[in-house]
């Protein structure tokens, strides 16, 4: 059989996801010292030449963490301000780091019924690709100030594999706070071993993923998997690894055996665009 690991050396268009965890202390603040590592990684891999998507969390944190600790968001409202707090601060922190290393970026903020709406989902493949053609770096989160029940995607994974279906891209990685899908949540369970790939997203594979993940997560496996069948379904491979050292990217770009990869269905859809 193929070793598609050994193919992933050649992906020319990467959506890379960074969860809040990963993104953030315990304090809710950023972690500076991996964020520039992550984009010190990602500005290197444009550098090379390839396209680069980042899909961020962390607004709501880091804009609850800006008001300090005596404002915990207690509502939907309080949450979306948090997030228009916290975005801005985002956008400021990658704007500064990326221009550090001569890229520039772009904010692009999705919500489901965009994706939804043929119009606008067309207008959303538009501005990125052309975003794209331009070398700008696009950072996406979901528009979580207008962002309610009824048009959310409620978690960045899924949001990320929707995106990967936009640009066409040849890669979606998940940074997450484990090392990769394992036979059971390793935080609950004892003698969870890792699965370095999944050709067959079944329901055992479903089964496996739990929806708890850390208290700073969002959707933990489950989220993921579903990512994972979005992508396949475009012929997009997914990788989860942990985005402790975002320089296990290269790794992972390398072919070496790290994290879990996904790999699509040959029945995928991968025309060109197919979302739009
Ligand atoms: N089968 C599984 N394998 C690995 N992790 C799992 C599994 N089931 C549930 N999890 C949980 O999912 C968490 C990761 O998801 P999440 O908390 O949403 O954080 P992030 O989005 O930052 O990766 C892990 O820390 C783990 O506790
Ligand atoms: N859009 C939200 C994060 C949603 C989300 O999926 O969070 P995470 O599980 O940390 O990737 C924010 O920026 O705070």
């Amino acid at each position: 059989m193929e070793n598609i690991r050994e193919r992933l050396k050649y992906c020319t268009r990467i959506v890379v996801k960074v969860g809040t965890s990963t993104l953030t202390y315990d304090t809710g603040k950023l972690n500076l010292q991996r964020i520039e590592r992550l984009v010190r990684v990602l500005s290197d891999f444009k550098n090379q030449g390839k396209d680069v998507i980042l899909v961020t969390s962390g607004a709501i944190s880091v804009g609850a963490a800006k008001l300090g600790p005596l404002h915990p968001p207690t509502s939907i409202a309080e949450k979306q301000a948090m997030a228009a707090i916290g975005q801005g601060i985002l956008m400021h922190v990658y704007g500064k780091i990326f221009g550090e290393y001569g890229q520039t970026t772009a904010q692009v903020l999705l919500t489901k019924d965009i994706v939804d709406n043929l119009h606008t989902r067309k207008n959303a493949c538009n501005t990125l690709n052309t975003l794209l053609s331009m070398n700008v770096i696009p950072v996406v989160n979901e528009n979580d100030t207008v962002a309610t029940e009824e048009i959310e995607f409620g978690d960045n994974d899924t949001l990320s594999a929707i995106v990967a279906a936009l640009v066409d891209a040849s890669l979606l990685i998940l940074l997450s706070d484990i090392d990769g899908l394992y036979t059971c949540d390793p935080h609950r369970h004892d003698g969870a071993v890792l699965i370095p790939e999944v050709y067959d997203i079944d329901v055992h594979i479903e089964s496996i993923a739990d929806d708890k993940g850390t208290e700073r997560g969002t959707g933990g496996m489950r989220t993921k998997i579903m990512a994972a069948k979005i992508a396949g379904g475009y012929g997009i491979p997914m990788a989860i690894i942990n985005g402790n050292e975002p320089h296990n990217i290269y790794e992972l770009i390398e072919g070496k055996d790290i994290g879990t990869v996904f790999i699509p269905d040959k029945n995928g859809k991968k025309e060109s665009n197919a979302i739009c």
